[in-house]
């Protein structure tokens, strides 16, 4: 797991005063991170644009061309004056050495994005919308500095940003480059570790990054066991059967010993799945609101949700109905919820009577998990998107490793099956999330066949395999 800051300001400082290095030290790192970026994937001679800005982004550019210089084809562009100290001593460096600056961009190898990292405040003029325009459209590969111009340090994506192939950021994860809109820009995003072991540079996050090796299998290595060892899940199944049918092979298929779908009506699940049309005595965890519509009784919901304790995940329709959202009242519950951005609108109004749209909820979700949080610290929140954000107790959580195979109906009810099932085995709210988010992206990667062919089903099968492709 790694951290995540808001931006690197404070942590530069901390080691200017704690480890007496200087902004050029830890500037000599970042461009020596790109350059070796470079040498490794690129040979001698291949071409190099650099556009750099008037900032530090820039003066990381500039000393990369002065390192690279000699063995590269170095094409140096400065749209603007300098503005920053380090910036005009890095160009003094390069000038000295022979290397000039091109007026115009022309066809390259390698585009080097040094124009604007943490420090973009406004707007991008119109000239520097249509450098970025010119760039976009060249066929070389494309390595930003830092952050892709464009991206603003509170997230938002301007129009024109810059799509990187790879992100090299400096330091330490900047939130910026996990929101959703950023994620078709950053490309693949690796860190540049800046004369210190990470260890040193960073300091306290409340925010972490979940990584592959994050994942934990549930385990059957206990071999003195029954089907009573390992939970029994209840999946509420309403309206949309089948919402309910796939989470409960989910649940089933990742490891909860019993899994019974509470219907209303009859229906014809797979063998293994039971069904029943109360809660049964011995459930030990329950999800509700995939495809449920209206069919269950407010009597009902009472007596066997909202007076429950067993611990809840809440999904999809749930975030339609007041009274199932009581639910959220109870301090001493293990409670999951996992809308997506349009279901966060709707419980947002329900809760705080404010409206907001989609597209608010997407350009500040860190902000509205977090709020989310201050109301309601003792649930888990699940907010699903291409970066699922997951937040319990001050401690968000970031899965970067969505992918859009997963964006078809049926993925967020696997999602809810998965995590029952590991709340009926007795993992925490929290620990269910995380592992539930990680196990469905991974085996969405896993699925071989083609990208946009992935079935439900055959996540649930991949599911099924990952003890077989990943260290439990
Ligand atoms: N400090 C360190 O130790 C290290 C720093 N590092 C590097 O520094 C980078 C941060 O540098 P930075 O703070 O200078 O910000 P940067 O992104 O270059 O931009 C600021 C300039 O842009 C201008 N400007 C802003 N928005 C604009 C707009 N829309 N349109 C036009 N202009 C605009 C703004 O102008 P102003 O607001 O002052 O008028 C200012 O001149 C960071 O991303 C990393 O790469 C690494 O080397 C590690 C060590
Ligand atoms: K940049």
């Amino acid at each position: 797991m790694q951290k995540v800051f808001e931006n690197c300001y404070a942590l530069d400082e901390r080691c200017y005063e704690s480890y007496g290095l200087s902004e050029d030290i830890l500037m000599e790192h970042a461009a020596a991170g790109m350059a070796d970026y470079i040498r490794k994937h690129f040979p001698k001679g291949t071409s190099v644009l650099i556009v750099a800005g008037t900032g530090n982004n820039g003066a990381d550019g500039i000393a990369l061309g002065r390192q690279l210089h000699g063995d590269y084809e170095i094409k140096l562009h400065i749209p603007f004056t300098l503005h920053s100290e380090m910036a005009k001593r890095q160009f003094e460096r390069a000038r000295l050495l022979g290397l000039k600056t091109v007026d115009e961009v022309s066809q390259t190898d390698i585009v080097v994005d040094a124009l604007f990292g943490a420090g973009l405040n406004r707007n991008i003029d119109e000239a520097t919308e249509h450098l970025l325009h010119q760039l976009n459209a060249m066929k070389a590969y494309k390595i930003a500095c830092d952050i892709p111009t464009g991206v603003g340090v509170k997230g938002t994506l301007m129009p024109m940003a810059f799509h990187a192939d790879v992100t090299l950021t400096m330091g330490a994860y900047k939130e910026a480059l996990f929101l959703d809109a950023c994620k078709d820009v950053v490309g693949e995003l690796l860190r540049v570790d800046l004369g210190v072991s990470s260890l040193f540079y960073e300091g306290e996050s409340h925010t972490c990054l979940l990584e592959r090796c994050d994942l934990k299998l549930p385990s059957r290595r206990e071999q003195s066991t029954h089907k009573g060892s390992f939970g029994h899940a209840a999946v509420f199944c309403g309206e949309k059967e089948g919402a309910g049918i796939i989470s409960g092979m989910a649940a089933a298929t990742f490891g909860a010993g019993l899994t019974t779908l509470v219907v209303h009506e009859k229906i014809t699940p797979p063998p293994y799945l039971m069904h029943s049309t109360v809660v049964p005595d011995n459930a030990s965890a329950m999800a509700i609101g995939m495809g449920l519509g209206c069919h269950f009784e407010s009597e009902f919901l009472q007596k066997y949700v909202v007076k429950s304790h067993l611990p809840i995940v809440l999904d999809a329709d749930s975030f339609y109905n007041e009274e199932i959202l009581a639910v959220l009242e109870q301090k001493d519950r293990e409670i999951v919820i996992t809308p997506h951005p349009k279901e966060f609108v709707v419980l947002w109004k329900v809760l705080t009577g404010e409206q907001l749209t989609v597209t608010q909820v997407q350009e500040k979700r860190f902000e509205m998990v977090r709020k989310f949080n201050d109301r309601y610290p003792h649930i888990t929140i699940l907010l699903k998107g291409a970066n699922t954000l997951i937040m319990q107790e001050e401690r968000l959580y970031i899965n970067p490793l969505g992918c859009s195979k997963l964006s078809k109906g049926g993925s967020g009810d696997v999602l809810s099956g998965l995590i029952v099932a590991l709340l009926a085995q007795g993992y925490t709210a929290i620990d269910a999330a995380i592992q539930a988010s990680l196990a469905l992206v991974i085996a969405a990667h896993q699925y071989e066949g083609a990208s946009y062919a992935m079935l439900p089903t055959d996540l649930v099968e991949e599911i099924g395999r990952l003890e077989y492709t990943v260290k439990g």
